[in-house]
């Protein structure tokens, strides 16, 4: 990818959108120069060099690829014409039909990456409409990679379950680490120690699964059959309904996903 592609990123200033920013940026896809963002309220002070606008469709009028980063309430209200653009929505549920209409595109791609975005570990599954050519999704993979690891899905109904899964994603192991943390504090553990302790957990347990290449399902399966401590909590947690909590909170995800679509 050269650097004078021009990017704009509606709702740049915001958690995603400025996450997503900060990785074209370090991999060098563009230069600030060639980046145009936009504010609803006030041009935040962030990426020196770049272009600040209030007015979207100046945005894409100097831009070859739009990023839309609002929140899906948000969206309804962008009145832009994309035209011949590459569009890329980031936006939980709206659907590639729905985009297409809106901003007059037919190069649109639907993409969700997560918040690891932030530190250049999100993992971003996209789908493309019919007219996105072989060129765009190159850029496409480029801008991913830049924010993590990506992959084309073959269809929107994947993109509705994996928002809920890997959209959501990094919520999850938070939610056990916040719990594993409150638990051992009411143990005594010092907070401190709880936290040093809990994120090293969480990080070896995402570099096993990568480097090792074992399956989780693997792992815990080889605990479960040393019969010793970890089986004897992997057990007290599957019989107080782990498993079932998991399924439901990613069905509830999955039903958000697909409302989220139906009401914006
Ligand atoms: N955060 C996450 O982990 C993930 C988010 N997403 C998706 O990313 C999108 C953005 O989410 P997130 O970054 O969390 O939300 P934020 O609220 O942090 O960012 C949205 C930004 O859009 C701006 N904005 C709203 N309307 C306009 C407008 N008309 N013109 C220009 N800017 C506008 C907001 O400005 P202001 O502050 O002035 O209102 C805000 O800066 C959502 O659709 C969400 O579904 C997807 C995956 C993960
Ligand atoms: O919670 C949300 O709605 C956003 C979209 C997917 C992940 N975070």
């Amino acid at each position: 990818m050269n650097g004078a592609l021009r990017i704009g990123v509606i709702g740049g200033g915001g958690w995603l959108g400025g996450a997503i920013v900060r990785s074209i940026l370090n991999a060098k896809l563009t230069s600030p120069q060639q980046l145009t963002l936009s504010y609803r309220r006030d041009p935040p002070a962030r990426f020196p060099g770049a272009v600040w606008t209030g007015d979207n469709q100046e945005l894409v009028d100097r831009s070859d690829v739009v990023i839309v980063s609002v929140r899906p309430a948000d969206w309804p209200a962008l009145a832009v014409v994309a035209g011949d653009r590459l569009v890329i929505s980031v936006m939980a549920g709206i659907r590639l039909g729905q985009l297409s209409e809106q901003f007059k595109a037919n190069r649109v791609v639907r993409a969700l990456p997560n918040a690891a975005a932030e530190v250049g570990k999100s993992y971003t599954p996209w789908v493309a409409s019919v007219g996105v050519s072989g060129h765009d999704r190159s850029i496409v993979r480029s801008i991913f990679d830049a924010c993590g690891t990506e992959d084309e899905v073959v269809n929107e109904a994947d993109l509705d379950y994996l928002t809920g899964l890997t959209g959501s994603g990094p919520a999850f192991p938070a939610l056990l680490a916040a719990a594993m943390i409150e638990d051992a504090v009411a143990h005594g553990i010092s907070p401190d120690v709880a936290r040093r302790g809990v994120t090293a957990i969480v990080i070896g347990a995402g570099h096993l699964f990568e480097q090792i290449g074992e399956e989780p399902a693997e792992t815990v399966g080889r605990f479960v059959d040393y019969r010793g401590t970890t089986a004897a909590a992997i057990e007290a947690m599957r019989t107080g309904g782990f498993d079932a909590a998991v399924s439901a909170g990613l069905a509830a995800a999955l039903k958000k996903s697909v409302v989220l679509g139906h009401s914006s």
